[in-house]
Parts: structure tokens; sequence; C-alpha cells
């Protein structure tokens, strides 16, 4: 087994840093869906180019690199404890490599171990089988999408959809609400897996083990097979599209499976996974380590080269989308001028400010003066140089609406004027947008290595002691572009597709499955 260690850095790299064949084929597929020149189309078209970056980079396809997750099935015999040991080393050293973010966080200090590992992480799961080869699975599930999980208790009221009661169709309608509830904030279009009885732990692992099913794969259970193809197909039809922006691709797949349940309980839990769908898996020699083999890398991959050409001419048929550069400082006048559906490029400065940054700025000064300023929620990948200077290695977006109950207070104590994330913020943030001249820019959210080639300099960093993600990062942008989703005149594309989608879902409260 002197091989394993190194096999298993390999496929946290590779996962981090290459998507799956069949999820490049969903997302080309939902590609060809929009509309070309939409907002949805250039989102998507963000999307793939990313991923073209991340894989030629060697680089994280999303700074959220999430919670790594290993399924291993062993031989009866092969030694688990050396096993977990070399996962640990192989996780540290890819921390180190940044191909993982740090995001191991204690979560009553809010220290972050900086290498991965802590109490619970990684996640390792052993089974034994009978074979005699080493089978290990890893999942990089992000945060903004694992907070979308959902978990049903039946019978149950759903907004839009009434009673969902203990059977066949309580299921469906529990399944086309969480689509509903997720929205763009997972960064749609997203993938579910869905988990039905058990109980709640067992509910939710079933659900998440329905995410290392191929997108292709045929469900044996004839019943969920239809309603994986109902909700396929029906889901679409909710109008959220990619990023939330409206659009015709909302889900990308749907893998449903089903486990006995006490006779009290009836649960559906969901899990809801972002386009940035990072699963790979791997053969191993039992002797060795060594690959044998890879999965999840069968058949055709995405030609990004053509993509990248279909991107130039999203582009230019967008022709009739207003630009407005933007740089720091920025006055009252110049965001009052802006109107949802623009986009700002940003040149020059911004900071980073998420969770802690926001928490800590509601009672504290600010490090630097943020009047004029423009706050980007992002948690970087960074790496430090033999001279001690950080670069920027991915730096995607991240929610919002956590910021939710700082934001508008925070915009207006400090003077700032633009803050960029996903997903949209909430009826607080947009009275104080109004109030005080404030805009919400939406970039794209998992776009972590095409925005990270915005970002042409590191400034400085601020808050260090929060750890790499939540620190505030000075950053030195050109190009930066992000759509006005909620403007300074009570707009907001959130609320519109939130609003227009609930009613959609009510066209699905009808019984279909009897
Ligand atoms: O933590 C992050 O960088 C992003 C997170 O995955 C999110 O989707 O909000
Ligand atoms: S930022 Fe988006 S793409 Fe990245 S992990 Fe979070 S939900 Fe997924």
């Amino acid at each position: 087994m002197k091989k394993f260690e190194e096999s298993m850095y390999q496929l946290i790299v590779e996962t981090s840093t290459n998507l799956p064949n069949d999820v490049r084929r969903a997302i080309a597929k939902a590609k060809a869906k929009e509309n070309a020149g939409t907002r949805a189309a250039l989102s998507l078209s963000t999307i793939t180019e990313n991923i073209g970056m991340a894989d030629e980079n060697v680089s994280p396809i999303c700074q959220d690199t999430g919670m790594p997750t290993f399924e291993v099935k062993v031989p009866v015999g092969v030694n688990q404890i050396e096993m977990k040991k070399a996962i640990y080393a192989a996780v540290e050293r890819a921390t180190k490599d940044t191909k993982l973010r740090p995001n191991s966080v204690d979560s009553l200090t809010g220290k972050n171990s900086g290498n991965n590992l802590g109490e619970g992480t990684p996640v390792i799961h052993f089974e034994q089988w009978e074979k005699d080869v080493i089978d290990v699975r890893l999942i990089l599930k992000g945060g903004g999408c694992e907070n979308k999980n959902i978990q049903y208790s039946l019978p149950a009221e759903l907004e839009g959809l009434g009673r969902a009661g203990r059977d066949l169709d309580g299921i469906r309608k529990c399944i086309m609400h969480s689509v509903y509830q997720a929205q763009g904030q997972g960064c749609s279009a997203g993938f579910i897996g869905v988990g039905i009885g058990g109980d709640r732990t067992t509910s939710y692992s079933l659900a998440k083990e329905q995410l290392f099913r191929t997108v292709d794969d045929v469900n044996e259970n004839e019943e969920l097979q239809k309603l994986e193809d109902y909700v396929s197909e029906n889901a679409n039809k909710l109008g959220i599209g990619t990023m939330g922006f409206g659009g015709e691709a909302t889900l990308l797949g749907c893998k449903i499976g089903a486990m006995n349940r006490l006779p009290a309980s009836f649960f559906v839990s969901v899990a809801y996974n972002c386009w940035a769908y990072r699963r790979l898996g791997v053969i191993l020699d039992q002797e060795t380590g060594d690959i044998k083999e890879w999965l999840y890398k069968d058949g055709e991959k995405v030609d990004l080269n053509k993509v990248e050409q279909e991107v130039a001419a999203a582009e230019e048929s967008a022709g009739e989308v207003r630009e407005v550069v933007l740089e720091a400082p920025i006055t009252e006048e110049q965001i009052r001028e802006l109107k949802v559906g623009d986009v700002v490029i940003i040149n020059g400065m911004m900071h980073t400010g998420r969770d802690a940054i926001h928490h800590h700025l509601m009672d504290h000064d600010a490090p630097i003066d943020l009047n004029g300023q423009v706050i980007y929620h992002c948690g970087p990948v960074m790496m430090k140089d033999d001279q001690g200077e950080w670069h920027v290695k991915a730096a995607g977006p991240t929610t919002s609406i956590r910021e939710e109950p700082y934001q508008g207070d925070i915009m207006k104590k400090f003077g700032i004027r633009a803050v960029i994330g996903k997903g949209g913020m909430g009826p607080k943030t947009l009275k104080a947008l109004g109030e005080h001249g404030g805009v919400y820019l939406n970039a794209i959210g998992g776009a972590a290595q095409y925005y990270a080639d915005c970002i042409k300099k590191v400034k400085g960093v601020d808050l260090l002691e929060f750890g790499i993600p939540e620190a505030m990062w000075h950053l030195e942008v050109e190009g930066f572009a992000a759509i006005v989703t909620m403007d300074s005149h009570g707009n907001s594309l959130h609320a519109d597709v939130d609003k227009s989608s609930l009613e959609k879902l009510a066209q699905f409260k009808e019984p279909v499955f009897k």
C-alpha cells in the first residue's frame, strides 16, 4: 500500500479541478437549451469557460472545495487505520498545494485549522466487500449548496403545493418544493439526490449517496425512475434558471433512493448539489495502492474549444446589454444611475468580506476606509510565495443571503456603495440600497478561475486571524464583470424570480402519482 497516499492525493486534485464527464455533458446540454444572449446563457458560458480554465490551470473549479467526503470499499484484511492516516496526509498536502481551501472551522472558537483536518473533517466511510480491489469515491460538496439541502417530514403543508401526504405523490411535491426553495442560491443549475425513509440521519445519508450515481444512471426501481424523469422534466418549468436569473435550465439531474422507515416517521431528504458537482473515484490495487482505473470518466469529454467560440458568439448577441465601468471610490450618483440588468465592469480596488467580517464590522471599526468602496462576498483560495507575497488561486462569490442581517447597516455605517456576491439578498438590504444609494451585483457562483483571472494584485490583508476564507483581502482587479440584480430603485431580480417560480410551482399541485 505504498502508493495509497499518492493515489488519494491524485484523487483529491483531480476531483477539485476536473469535472466528471457526465456532469460536463449535462452542463453542455443545459447550455444548448438556454436562449443565446440571455443572462442565463451568458452565465452558463462563464461556467463552461471556468471549467476549462480549472482543468488547464489544475486549480479548483470553485473556491469552496467543500467537505471532503470519502466513500471507501475495502477487501477484508486491508488496514483501515493506515488508510485513514494516508487520507489525512493527502488532504493536508492538497490543502498546502492550494487544491483544497482550508475549510475546517472549529464550531465553538471559529478557528480554522488551516489544513482541512479537525473533529469530523474530512468525512471517511469504510465498508468491507468481497472484491479484491479497493474502491474510493470522493465528493467535494460546497457549503452554499449544502445549506440548500432540505428535509421534509410527511405529512406536510408546502408553499404553493398544499398538502403532501405519506405517498409517492407527497414525495413528488417535496422534491418539486426543494428545487423551488433553493432558488439560485446553491449555484443552479443543480443536481439533487433524494433519500426517502430512514431516520433523520440515514435519510440524509441516502440522499447524499444518490449523488454518487451518474447523471444518466437508470434507477432499478421502476417507480422511482418514473419519479426521477418527472422531476427532471418538470423542475425546469419553474423558470429559476442559471444562478436564479430566470431561464430554462434549473435542474440538471435527479436521483432518488428509498429505504425502510419507522411506522411513525416519513422523511424525504434532499441533497442539493451545485453545478460544480465534483465527484470522482478510483479503483486501487489492494497490495500497492496504485490506481488501476478512474471512475466517472467514461464517454466523451465536452470540447471546451468549441464552447469558447460559443461564448464569444453569445457575448456578441448580448450587445444590447448596458455596460457601466466603475472604479472605487464610487459616488451615490453613479449608483443611482444603475438599474437591474446592467452589467458592471469593475476596475481598481475591491475588498473581500463574508460572514466573520460582517459580524465583526457591526461593532468594530473597519481596518481601512470603506467609503465609496466595493465589498466582495468571497472566501478565496490563497497562496503565499517564498517572498511572502499572496496570490489568488480561486475566487468566486459566496452566497450573500447569510449577510442579510448585517448588510444594510454596514453599508450605511461605512459608506460602502456596492456589494458583489451571488444568490441575491432580502428585503432589508433592498430597503437599505434605496435609502443609502447602494447596489447589489451578482457574480457567477463557482466561476472561481474566471474571477481569479481578473484579480491582478493582492494589495494586502486584514483580520487574517479569521482564517484565509474569512479574512479581508484587498484586491486590485481589472475587468471584473457582474450583473446588477438589486438596485437603489427598489428592484430585485431575485424577488421577481422567487415570485414567478412560486406561481409556477402551484401548477404542480394536482396529484400525478396516484
Ligand atoms: O464558501 C464559499 O466560498 C461559497 C459557498 O460554497 C457558497 O456557495 O456560498
Ligand atoms: S460557490 Fe456555488 S459552485 Fe461553489 S461550492 Fe458554493 S454552491 Fe457550489
